[in-house]
């Protein structure tokens, strides 16, 4: 008990210190980002009783997030690359290529590629990945163009691809590993792959959950506009720490609703024995994180949205309890932990902070929102949530 409360406060105080270097680094630039959203939303509030497109606002929120860290671009800003309707569509069907069936994994072979062929599966998953291909290396060009790559030197607000220039240009001729342009954009792949959607995922099912639990949502509103005063300009990140209720909500958020239900694939590496089964070596294994999320022997009440299941738990999804792995575990969980869950934080409260959310026209009962599920490496609310916004400050 001892030691599980110990390993409670180490990672508490570890996710902590993580933010506070986060923020040194990435000075407010999801501070900026949140703003921005509550300024759009609250524009939209004027116009009374008409619904914001919460899924929209919050995937054009991880996104700008994503890729001013790691590009340096700011959608709000004119002159950017591309649409950020673009990059939202391509991170989508980028996501849903990767995780569709193909022949060819069941059947490696000739028979395999030709249905694949068949289908036009690869030519599907070509075209998506050269557009994103494009995009990078439009976005490095740019880099090598300005001289954001390392010959203006790189300060503390220097963005991902900036970096990672830097790293290229000062490696040596003899050094063991060589980092590429194309490694470059191998890393933009993954971070826009796993960053953008995963978060936005996260907030919408949240507040999914949170209309369809008025209770919760009072409970919630009431202790952050309590704790954090009235009036408040804007929120910051060092008010986050200030309110535990809306800790226990992304984490019941996180139970019900990982955003990657399936992690990512694994392969073992020799023979293993689990529950009496024999795997051989290199079979490939999937965890299924959403059932054990509601897996009736391990929760009370396992479909209800019930956050203070939490408020007397050590349970926490850092991957150290199997019971809640909504970043995975081990060497391959999510190296964006840290980075997503302040975002995710930030936008929740400012939500539930300066808004009060009503049902749309024509939506009599929060039993009327519809809960089904699309994707497949991630899962996301099927029909866009429409919630209108009433300002509260
Ligand atoms: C709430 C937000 C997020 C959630 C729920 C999430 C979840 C996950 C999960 C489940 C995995 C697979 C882990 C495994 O199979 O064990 C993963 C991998 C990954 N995540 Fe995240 N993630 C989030 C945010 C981010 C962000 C913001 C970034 C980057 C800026 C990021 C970058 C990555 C990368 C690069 C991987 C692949 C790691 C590898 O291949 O070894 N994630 N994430």
């Amino acid at each position: 008990m001892l030691q599980q409360t110990k390993d409670c406060l180490h990672g508490e105080t570890l996710i902590r210190f993580q933010r506070h270097q986060l923020r040194a680094v990435r000075g407010n630039i999801r501070e900026e980002e949140v703003r921005f959203m509550v300024k759009k939303v609250s524009e939209s509030a004027l116009e009374q009783h008409t619904p914001v497109d919460l899924s929209k606002t919050l995937f054009s929120l991880t996104a700008s997030i994503i890729c001013r860290v790691a590009l340096g671009q700011n959608f709000n800003e004119s002159g950017f690359v591309i649409e950020q309707d673009r990059i939202e569509e391509l991170v989508s069907e980028a996501l849903l290529a990767l995780g569709t069936f193909t022949c060819s994994d069941v059947f490696p072979g000739g028979l395999g590629r030709f249905f694949d062929w068949l289908f036009g599966v690869h030519k599907r998953i070509n075209k998506v990945f050269e557009d994103l291909d494009a995009f990078y290396q439009h976005v490095i060009d740019d880099h090598l163009k300005t001289g954001a790559a390392g010959k203006k030197g790189i300060d503390s607000q220097a963005d991902i691809v900036a970096l990672l220039l830097d790293m290229m240009h000062k490696q040596g001729k003899k050094d063991y590993f060589q980092l590429t342009i194309d490694n470059i954009k191998a890393v933009l792949m993954n971070i826009f792959l796993a960053g953008v959607d995963t978060g936005a995922i996260t907030m919408i099912w949240a507040m999914t959950e949170l209309v369809r639990n008025p209770g919760v949502m009072k409970k919630a509103q009431d202790e952050i506009r309590t704790t954090l005063g009235p009036n408040k300009g804007k929120i910051t990140e060092e008010d986050i720490d200030k309110v535990g209720y809306l800790k226990l909500i992304i984490k019941e958020t996180f139970r019900l609703h990982p955003a990657a239900p399936l992690l990512l694939p694994r392969v073992t590496m020799s023979h293993v024995k689990i529950n009496g089964y024999d795997i051989p070596p290199k079979t490939q294994i999937q965890l299924n994180v959403w059932a054990i999320g509601r897996d009736p022997k391990r929760w009370t009440d396992p479909e209800e949205f019930i956050p203070e299941r939490f408020a007397n738990s050590c349970v926490d999804f850092r991957g150290q309890h199997f019971e809640l792995l909504p970043f995975g575990s081990g060497r391959r969980s999510c190296p964006g932990m840290s980075m997503g869950v302040a975002s995710v934080e930030l936008g929740l409260l400012s939500l539930l902070y300066f808004f009060d959310w009503a049902l749309p026209e024509g939506m009599v009962s929060e039993a009327d929102i519809d809960m089904e599920e699309a994707g497949n490496l991630t899962v996301v609310k099927k029909q866009p949530l429409l919630l209108v916004p009433v300002i509260h400050h």
